[in-house]
């Protein structure tokens, strides 16, 4: 579609954005990006703008929002909602700020505005009427508006936007939030506006429940908050862990009682907003009040604080902070003269999947990867997403040529949340499970929901092992990064993982890149951890599934033995789950030779180390210890301690208690310990008994 649109265009753009509106905001379940959105609205805009005679009086300019759900009882507002006019960089915001001049000066000829008549307009943000007006600046949620009325105090009704005029009744749900007031220190009627939202990390623990139980997953915490506001069950609505954040009033019969409790005698939107968290309301993380000439700053100040906030932004909301100009400047058809929505970029776009490539990991395991035509999202060009894993495919039902939707939010990768089936044509193709590995060619394996390559010496794990391997928290090889490892690996230098150990210096000199001392050093510090790395780091290094540093620490302190624990054994050990313990004990089991061989080489350093037969014939075998106080080891530590001694660590102290471990500052622990006549055992006396 050009950018003017004819006649006829501008027929089918209205139908299409009617369809887009009515997914989104009655159905709660969207079928476009925001973005696609804003880009047929625009267009549409400018079409009526040009021809202001044949306007569509269905035109989603014409109106606010959706329509109103039969399920639910109606209810008027006091005083019409509006949406907001969008605008979208520095550009727009100026041409905003001149309309809201012209319209300043309007009234200005028609009557006396302001005290200094004789202000010239020059430029807008330097020397114009409006220069020096202070605008309030707050945060936009992306969520749903709600409408609270409260009367004498008490909450009356709670009411979505609807139209704009009349909107669902949903009080029995909004009581379910506990961020609205019951009642309020306000007598009279007066209407409190703002946004029900769901936090980014709700909003996430929703959709992985949802998927635990095979349900549709919501595209974003907007459509989350208002499906979840518009349940016929309140008892839904109060599991959602809803907030409701204040972002304005509506309707109100006594200003001068704001002014009190303002302590002020004029008070402005500012002014109102400053009293909401009085009233009870959630307080403001972020609230601004400035001139005209600030407000780009502060925008990229706060687009930059973006991913700090608890729940989505999709822009700033920038409101003339007088509430006598408000009433005189008025609205338009949908929106308010006096405010705006300053959008940030957006973080979903709509993608085109041209093709699929399967990823081999460190762990053997295949993510297909879904490619697409490079497209901006919020500041950066992307042509990947990760699509997890092949039972997510089937999941989603997502296919080759499918469009999706594809949001980042936070610093998280890039997620597709929606397919789009309706854009389908009939070309899609079914995306085929792997039956090989897509590096080596070698048979998968099927474990759960992932599909893996089986061959330990698959050039791909090999690669990002060893990658991993010689990483700081691991190995820590100075030298062996990505590239290198990759060429290593590229050249068979490298077959079996072992092989770096064996690498020369006649290996290395002569490679591109690879000067004389370059190669040296690299020998030199692979050589440098031979007898020289904890066991902790040799265990993080062998990168198992689910076994990370804190948890290598903790079986370090078992010594060498470890490696031939039995699953009951690791099961155990405090912290470890059945997951890590099973992981831990099939890589043992699958990778023995591999162990010993690397073990052999590299001879890791055991801080502790105790034979079976220490483990069973000590003071702490199969005893129960309770630890209490501070200590210079941490208690995480102590406990790995005691429990590679074969002891048992619980948190409180009872009969079945055999020794209470004390270090400073011991509390009620050590004086039930001794009302029930345990022993006890001091810090020093324990590091004298373990020798530590
Ligand atoms: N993806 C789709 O299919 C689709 C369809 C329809 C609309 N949309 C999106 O919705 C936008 C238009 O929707 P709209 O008109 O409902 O809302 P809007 O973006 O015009 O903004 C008005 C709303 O912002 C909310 N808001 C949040 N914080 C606020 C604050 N601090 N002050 C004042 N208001 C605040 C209020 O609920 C208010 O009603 C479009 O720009 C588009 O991005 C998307
Ligand atoms: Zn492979």
């Amino acid at each position: 579609m050009s950018n003017i649109l004819d006649n006829s265009q501008y027929q089918s753009a209205v139908q299409q954005l009617n369809l887009y509106a009515k997914h989104y905001y009655e159905l709660d379940d969207p079928i476009a990006s925001d973005e696609e959105y804003d880009n047929l609205y625009k267009k549409i805009y400018e079409y009526e703008r040009n021809n202001p005679n044949n306007i569509n009086p269905n035109s989603p300019t014409q109106r606010v929002g959706g329509k109103v759900l039969q399920d639910f009882s109606k209810n008027s507002h006091r005083k019409r909602m509006w949406s907001l006019e969008d605008v979208f960089d520095n550009n727009d915001l100026l041409q905003w700020f001149e309309k809201l001049e012209n319209a300043l000066s309007r009234l200005q000829k028609s009557q006396s505005l302001f005290d200094d008549n004789t202000i010239q307009y020059k430029s807008i943000l330097e020397d114009s009427l409006l220069a020096k007006l202070h605008f309030c600046i707050s945060p936009k949620y992306d969520g749903m508006s709600l409408n609270l009325f409260y009367k004498n105090g008490k909450l009356q009704s709670a009411t979505t936007r609807g139209d704009g005029e009349i909107g669902e009744l949903v009080t029995q749900n909004a009581k379910t939030i506990k961020s609205i007031p019951q009642t309020i220190p306000f007598h009279g009627g007066i209407e409190i506006r703002g946004e029900v939202v769901l936090s980014k990390k709700n909003f996430d623990t929703l959709n992985k429940e949802r998927e635990k139980n095979n349900q549709s997953l919501f595209a974003n915490p907007r459509n989350a908050a208002a499906g979840s506001m518009r349940q016929l069950d309140s008892n839904l609505t109060a599991e959602r862990k809803l907030d409701f954040i204040a972002w304005g009033i509506g309707y109100c019969d006594d200003m001068q009682q704001l002014c009190k409790l303002a302590q002020k005698n004029k008070v402005g939107f500012y002014d109102i907003l400053m009293l909401l968290p009085e009233f009870g309301f959630e307080s403001f993380v972020y609230l601004e009040s400035m001139i005209p000439k600030n407000i780009e700053k502060e925008y990229q100040k706060v687009l930059n604080m973006r991913e700090d906030f608890e729940f989505l932004l999709d822009g700033f909301v920038i409101v003339l902070d007088d509430l006598e100009l408000q009433e005189k400047l008025g609205f338009t058809q949908k929106a308010p003269r006096y405010a705006c929505a300053y959008k940030f970029p957006s973080t979903e776009i709509v993608i085109q999947i041209d093709s699929i490539s399967p990823q081999v990991g460190r762990t053997g395991i295949i993510t297909p990867v879904a490619n697409f035509k490079p497209t901006l999202l919020d500041g950066a060009y992307i042509s990947r997403a990760t699509l997890h894993n092949y039972k997510e495919i089937e999941r989603k039902d997502i296919r080759i040529h499918d469009s999706c939707l594809l949001v980042r939010s936070g610093d998280v990768i890039p997620k597709i949340t929606k397919v789009l089936t309706d854009r389908r044509n009939g070309n899609e193709i079914e995306i085929l499970k792997p039956t090989q590995c897509p590096i080596c060619h070698h048979s998968v394996s099927y474990e759960d929901i992932f599909i893996y390559c089986s061959n330990p010496n698959c050039d791909a794990i090999i690669k990002t092992k060893l990658i991993h391997f010689a990483s700081k928290k691991c190995m820590n090889i100075e030298g062996l990064g990505k590239s290198i490892v990759e060429l290593l690996v590229d050249l068979k230098l490298i077959i079996q993982f072992k092989d770096i150990y064996y690498l020369h210096y006649e290996n290395l000199f002569q490679l591109e890149g690879f000067k004389e001392k370059k190669a040296q050093n690299l020998i030199d510090s692979i050589q440098g951890t031979i007898n020289n790395r904890e066991l902790w780091r040799f265990i993080h290094a062998l990168g198992i599934l689910h076994i990370g540093e804190v948890a290598s620490k903790k079986l370090a302190y078992y010594g060498i033995e470890i490696f031939d624990k039995s699953f009951e054994e690791l099961k155990e050990i405090n912290g470890f789950g059945e997951e890590m313990a099973q992981s831990f004990y099939d890589f043992c089991h699958r990778n023995k030779e591999f162990i010993i061989d690397l073990i052999q080489i590299i001879q890791p350093v055991i801080e502790i180390s105790r034979s079976n037969k220490e483990q069973q014939e000590n003071l702490f075998a199969k005893k129960t210890c309770v630890i209490t106080g501070t200590f210079e080891k941490s208690r995480e530590e102590l406990k790995a301690i005691l429990e590679s001694y074969g002891a048992k660590v619980t948190s409180s102290v009872s009969v079945k208690t055999d020794y209470l471990i004390v270090g400073e500052k011991a509390g009620s622990k050590l004086q039930k310990a001794q009302e029930l006549g345990l022993k006890v055992i001091a810090e020093k006396e324990l590091k004298d008994l373990l020798g530590i």
